[in-house]
């Protein structure tokens, strides 16, 4: 459906990715993952000539729209694409923000895009607001109205650029819910995105982009738990792990725990699992190993780490002199809330690691 050969980008004498080949059947849901500024996003841009690419042909059935004067605004129709800032007109209501492109470029009549806007409308659950301005929508519900202007046009392809980078945490599942049900309903995607789990969950294929190009490409089991190559396992573990160093009995245990919740929904751990880990670096840190900690340096290694296999988050504290936990110090009370909230408790060389 989409073959796209020997795509290559820079910007002046940046270059961001060169030769990139991939086939795009229909029915296809393409992941890209990679590091920040890797590309992903010019590379989407470039499928749907948004950005023109400096060298390489882009093909939709059969069709090569990178060829000199290939009839774009056709071309383009069959592609949507959600941005991460939703990109809905301001001053038009969310009805008429679905109706207008069917209007305007498919010549539809006004009642038939009335139509056609609340069946999108109804689809992405935003029938209800269709009255709404977008000033008066959270994020998620404008994200779901973008998504319904983009349906409205049945475009064979729709590329989502990052859709739910630019939400509030609770509002991401509303989003990624919506085009899970476009997905299983057979629509070609590609998506450029940050949220693991569900790209594990619903992609047919993942690229991963390094080192200018795809570095590596393969069904969603080989990428998130078995990859091939180097970086692609550096850039996996990385995203399974949250790391931080305590070095100053003064530290900032709210800091800390708000970095570790933000690490723990982008792994869409639950809710539960979030409030335990909280509870435990509480009770772990400062109740049990900080007043057993001699002398005026320290250093206690934290260490959250989820596994997508088993969905199981474990936290693992180490530090560099002797502790216990229970009599000697440790403080029983924190003790038994460790042990109601952990599914296992196991000591480890200098440290402990608790399972929630
Ligand atoms: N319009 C532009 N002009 C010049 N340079 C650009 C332009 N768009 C992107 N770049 C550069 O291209 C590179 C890739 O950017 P891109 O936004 O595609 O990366 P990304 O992988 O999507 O990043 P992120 O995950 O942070 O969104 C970066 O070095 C960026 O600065």
């Amino acid at each position: 459906m989409i073959h796209i050969e020997g795509l290559s980008k820079s910007f002046g004498s940046n270059l961001v990715f060169q030769d990139i080949h991939v086939d795009i059947e229909q029915g296809d849901c393409i992941s890209v993952i990679g590091p920040s500024g890797c590309g992903k996003s010019t590379f989407l841009r470039c499928i749907n000539l948004l950005e023109r690419p400096t060298a390489g042909s882009v093909y939709i059935d059969g069709q090569e729209i990178t060829a000199k004067g290939a009839p774009l605004d056709q071309i383009r129709r069959k592609m949507g694409m959600v941005y991460q800032t939703f990109n809905l007109f301001s001053h038009k209501t969310v009805l008429e923000n679905v109706m207008m492109a069917p209007m305007q470029l498919q010549g539809l009549s006004k009642k038939e895009a009335f139509d056609l806007a609340m069946e999108c409308l109804t689809q992405v659950g935003m029938a209800e607001r269709a009255d709404y301005m977008p000033s008066q929508l959270s994020g998620g519900q404008k994200q779901r109205a973008a998504i319904a202007r983009c349906v409205a046009m049945k475009p064979e392809i729709i590329l989502f650029d990052e859709p739910t980078s630019a939400l509030d945490p609770t509002m991401v599942d509303e989003v990624l819910a919506v085009i899970r049900r476009l997905v299983n309903r057979g629509m070609t995607c590609v998506i450029v995105t940050h949220e693991m789990n569900f790209a594990k969950a619903i992609s047919s294929q993942v690229i991963y982009m390094d080192e200018k190009g795809i570095y590596e490409m393969g069904p969603p089991a080989q990428i998130f738990d078995a990859p091939k190559r180097e970086r692609t396992k550096a850039f996996i573990n990385r995203l399974k792990t949250f790391q931080q160093t305590i070095t100053d009995r003064k530290f900032d245990i709210y800091g800390l725990n708000g970095a570790v919740v933000e690490f723990c929904r982008r792994q869409f751990a639950t809710e539960k699992q979030i409030y335990r880990v909280q509870l435990v670096l509480e009770e772990l840190l400062i109740n049990i190993m900080l007043p057993q900690m001699k002398g005026e340096r320290i250093a206690i290694d934290v260490t959250v780490e989820y596994s997508m296999k088993d969905s199981v988050l474990s936290v693992f504290a180490a530090a560099d002199q002797e502790f216990s936990l229970e009599e000697q110090g440790g403080d029983d009370l924190s003790l038994s809330m460790l042990k109601a909230v952990s599914t296992d408790i196991v000591r480890e060389a200098n440290g402990v690691r608790l399972f929630l």
